[in-house]
C-alpha cells in the first residue's frame, strides 16, 4: 500500500539523521526534499533567515502555526534557551503523527507541544490550557487563509505584548494579501519584508517579520 509523503520524509529522517542530533535532522529532510521529492518545509533557504530572528529574538514562548513534519519546530526548537517552551498547532492528525516522531528523533520532545487541531479553535484555549501569558515569538505557516484570522484572534485573546513578533512565510507564494495589506498599513505593527524563494525552488518568496506594538 502506498505511503504518503509525510512517511517517506520520516523514513528519510531514521535512515540518514542521528537520534538527538536536530541539525542533522533539519539536513536529512532538506536533502531528500532538493534530491527526492519536494515538500513544504520552510526549506534551508528562508530556514536561516529563520534562525537569525530566532536568535536575535531569544524567546520563551514560541507559537507555531502550522506543523506539517516537524522541520520548521525543530529548527526553532534547537535555538531555543533551555527553559523555553515551544507550542505547535497541527490540523491534519497524519502530519501530527509523523511530526511527533520526527521531534522525537531530534530529541526535542521535552521542549515542543504538539496539538491537534484547527488554530481558531485552539488559540483562545492556550492561555488556560498551557499557562502562558503572552507569546515572544509567532512563526505563521500553516494555511493563507488563516493568517489574517489568527493575528486578529490572537490580538484579541492577549496573547501578544508590546516586542512580540510574527513572522509568517509564504507571503508571495503562495501569497498572503489580506494578511500583508493588514500587517503593513496596521500602525500596530512594524514590518519588515526578506526576499527569498520559495523552498527548494528559484520562485520568489519571502518571510514577513512583524514587532507588534501594543
Ligand atoms: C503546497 C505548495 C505548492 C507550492 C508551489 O508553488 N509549487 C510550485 C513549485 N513546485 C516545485 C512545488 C509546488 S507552494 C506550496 C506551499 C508552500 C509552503 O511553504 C506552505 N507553508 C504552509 N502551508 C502551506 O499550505 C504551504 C504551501
Ligand atoms: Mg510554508
Amino acid at each position: 500500500t502506498q505511503t504518503t509523503r509525510p512517511q517517506r520524509i520520516l523514513a528519510a529522517v531514521q535512515k540518514n539523521a542521528t537520534r538527538g542530533d536536530p541539525r542533522s535532522v533539519v539536513k536529512a529532510i532538506d536533502q531528500f526534499c532538493r534530491h527526492k521529492e519536494w515538500a513544504m518545509n520552510v526549506g534551508d533557504e528562508k530556514g536561516c533567515i529563520l534562525d537569525s530572528v530566532v536568535t536575535e529574538v531569544n524567546p520563551a514562548t514560541v507559537l507555531e502555526l502550522g506543523t506539517y513534519c516537524g522541520y520548521s519546530t525543530v529548527r526553532i526548537a534547537s535555538l531555543l534557551p533551555s527553559h523555553a517552551k515551544l507550542i505547535t498547532l497541527e490540523f491534519d492528525p497524519g502530519n501530527a503523527a509523523i511530526a511527533r516522531q520526527v521531534i522525537a528523533w531530534a530529541g526535542l520532545a521535552d521542549k515542543i507541544q504538539l496539538v491537534e487541531g484547527a488554530s481558531g479553535d485552539w488559540i483562545p484555549k492556550l492561555k488556560e490550557k498551557f499557562g502562558i501569558e503572552t507569546f515572544d515569538l509567532v512563526f505563521l505557516d500553516h494555511w493563507k487563509d488563516r493568517y489574517l484570522p489568527d493575528t486578529k484572534l490572537m490580538e484579541e485573546c492577549g496573547l501578544l505584548r508590546k516586542g512580540s513578533i510574527l513572522l509568517a512565510d509564504n507571503v508571495i507564494c503562495p501569497g498572503t494579501p489580506d494578511y500583508l495589506e493588514y500587517i503593513r498599513n496596521s500602525p500596530r505593527y512594524k514590518s519588515q519584508y526578506f526576499k527569498s524563494h520559495l523552498e527548494y525552488t528559484k520562485a520568489e518568496d519571502g518571510l514577513e517579520k512583524s514587532v507588534f506594538l501594543g
